[in-house]
């Protein structure tokens, strides 16, 4: 099944401490939230993918964040299931392609969008979603480009998640308004474990 239909919502997860991740990945499947991008912007990232994969199986656990085929390389071996970047370059998407995992490449235009149609990807994270011009923008697109399906991602909330899931072109959601740092640093799963319930209601 495609990555955009398995949850209404990615909690996009920044991990600061390692010792988090397992508790927290646990919050979000419970509350109904099984996919889970953990960004590699920080140090603990990976070992944080490393324990998710191992420890908590009902979660589909994968790597944000990708810029570079060295990322790819290191999210393959921490057990990530998929990848996602912010954006695409030809040799991320050729990487990307290589490594046999489901990903959403990162676009925010026509011609980023067009340029991944053209290779058969069809399956894209629109972001920065918001600043780049929201719902309104992503339903401008469905009239050309009525194949291609995005995750947006980037400003959007419980709130607002609704307008954008109810387009046509949009499977999913992102967002890191489930796990926020103050949660995470006092380990207030039961709180993470709410949105997450919240989320999954979409
Ligand atoms: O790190 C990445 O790979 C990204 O592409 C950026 C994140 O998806 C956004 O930063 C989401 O953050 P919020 O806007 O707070 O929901």
């Amino acid at each position: 099944m495609s990555l955009l239909d398995l949850a209404p919502v990615i909690p996009v997860v920044v991990i600061d401490d390692v010792e988090t991740a397992v508790p927290m990945a646990r919050a979000l499947v419970s509350g109904g939230l099984p996919v889970i991008e953990v960004t590699l912007r920080t140090a603990p990232a990976l070992e944080a993918i490393a324990r998710i994969a191992a420890e908590v199986p009902e979660a589909q656990v994968g790597a944000g964040t990708i810029r570079t085929n060295d990322d790819i390389a290191a999210a393959l071996s921490a057990g990530a299931k998929f990848l996602v970047s912010p954006g695409t370059t030809l040799s991320l998407v050729e990487g990307m392609d290589a490594s046999g995992l489901p990903y959403l490449p990162g676009a925010a235009t026509a011609s980023e969008a067009m340029a991944l149609a053209e290779r058969g990807v069809k399956e894209l994270k629109f972001f920065p979603a918001e600043p780049a011009g929201g719902v309104a923008y992503l339903k401008a697109l469905q009239g050309p480009l009525p194949d291609v399906r995005f995750c947006p991602t980037g400003g959007i909330r419980l709130t607002t998640a609704p307008d954008y899931l109810a387009l046509p072109n949009v499977g999913c959601v992102g967002g890191t308004w489930l796990t926020p740092a103050d949660a995470l640093a006092s380990g207030d799963w039961g709180r993470i474990e709410k949105l997450a319930s919240e989320a999954a209601a979409l």
